[in-house]
């Protein structure tokens, strides 16, 4: 597939800079990087009765720090593949100056792997730092060149993977040194909720994402069959919790995640009735944001309860 650059059609007037700086920041976004960190501590803290809240504090910032170059970098590569030409909350889009933002990327990126760095350091241990350092190289695959796996409808198994089993994996690495049954699968549970709210952003984007070659998950299955495949994957979230307890590898606490069955609902029965309307569609991500938000807090409190 050959890729050329696309020029960008101007925002209308009437929207308001500040909203677009708002929807270009995404700042709820950023609890994605943090539930990670989160809940492998939060298991860690379970089954040891500590935490040390240095590690805690600058592996959370290195993790938005980190997240915070992936989405620049973003609007970045994006910006050459003419898929987000009718985005005007994308940073490239907003400045006019795409060397800019790939810039403040790369800094990010430098001063994230810099506090997984000291945090290597302080352990005398290169485990977390080459995990972190796959996570990264995954969130490039997602969107750099010559990869650009998310264009082949390959980001929900990345993110998955990065936001789940491997981040989970480093934060309680980084508190215990050693790994956990009952950490892994936590971070099961995690890596579908994180993927759930990627596989949510792409209900509106279908025209500008065929036109682009992009083949989301929702291009590939149509938004019908998409918004029938999400009530599977919140009951999944619910049942595999129910199983973990029932096979007691989770405390009962744990439970509490069906705490998170509103957002759950609410995201389901709006992709539902929504789900071919781009427009209403478009705020089903947060929705989802806000279930992975409440089910992670809830799961990490039925750990430390
Ligand atoms: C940037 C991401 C999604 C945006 O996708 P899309 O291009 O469809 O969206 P727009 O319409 O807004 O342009 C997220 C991609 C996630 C990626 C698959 C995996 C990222 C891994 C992270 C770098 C790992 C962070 C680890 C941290 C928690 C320690
Ligand atoms: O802008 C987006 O759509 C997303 C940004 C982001 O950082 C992220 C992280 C993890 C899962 C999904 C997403 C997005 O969808």
């Amino acid at each position: 597939m050959t890729l050329k650059p696309v020029p960008y059609t101007p925002t209308p007037a009437r929207v308001s800079r500040k909203k677009l700086w708002m929807a270009a920041i995404k700042p709820p976004m950023y609890s994605v990087a943090v539930m990670p960190i989160a809940l492998g501590t939060a298991v860690a803290y379970a089954e040891t009765g500590r935490i040390d809240w240095g590690i805690f504090t600058t592996f959370v910032m290195a993790a938005i720090l980190i997240l915070a170059w992936e989405n620049l970098s973003n609007d970045v590569f994006d910006s050459e593949t003419g898929i987000d030409r009718n985005k005007p909350h994308s940073l490239v889009n907003l400045t006019g100056n795409k060397s800019l933002i790939f810039w403040i990327g790369n800094s990010c990126l430098v001063t994230g792997i810099a506090g997984i760095l000291a945090i290597a350091w302080w352990q005398q241990d290169v485990t977390i730092l080459a995990i972190i350092l796959l996570c990264c190289g995954l969130g490039y695959a997602y969107q750099g060149p010559p990869f650009r796996l998310g264009y082949q409808g390959l980001g929900e198994i990345l993110c998955f993977f990065s936001f789940g089993p491997l981040a989970v994996f480093a934060a309680y690495y980084s508190q215990t040194q050693t790994g956990s049954i009952a950490s892994f699968m936590a971070s099961i549970i995690l890596g579908i909720t994180t993927s759930l709210i990627l596989f949510c952003s792409h209900f509106h984007q279908v025209e500008d994402d065929l036109a682009a070659g992009k083949r989301s998950p929702i291009v590939r299955l149509g938004t019908r069959r998409g918004a029938q495949l999400l009530p599977w994957l919140c009951g999944s979230v619910f049942a595999l919790t129910g199983a973990f307890v029932a096979l007691g590898l989770f405390p009962v606490w744990t439970l509490l995640i069906f705490g998170s069955l509103p957002p759950a609902i609410k995201l389901c029965r709006h992709v539902r009735a929504n789900h071919n309307q781009p427009a209403r569609v478009s705020n089903c991500k947060f929705i989802a944001v806000s279930f992975h938000f409440w089910s992670g807090v809830l799961l990490c409190l039925g750990f430390v309860l």
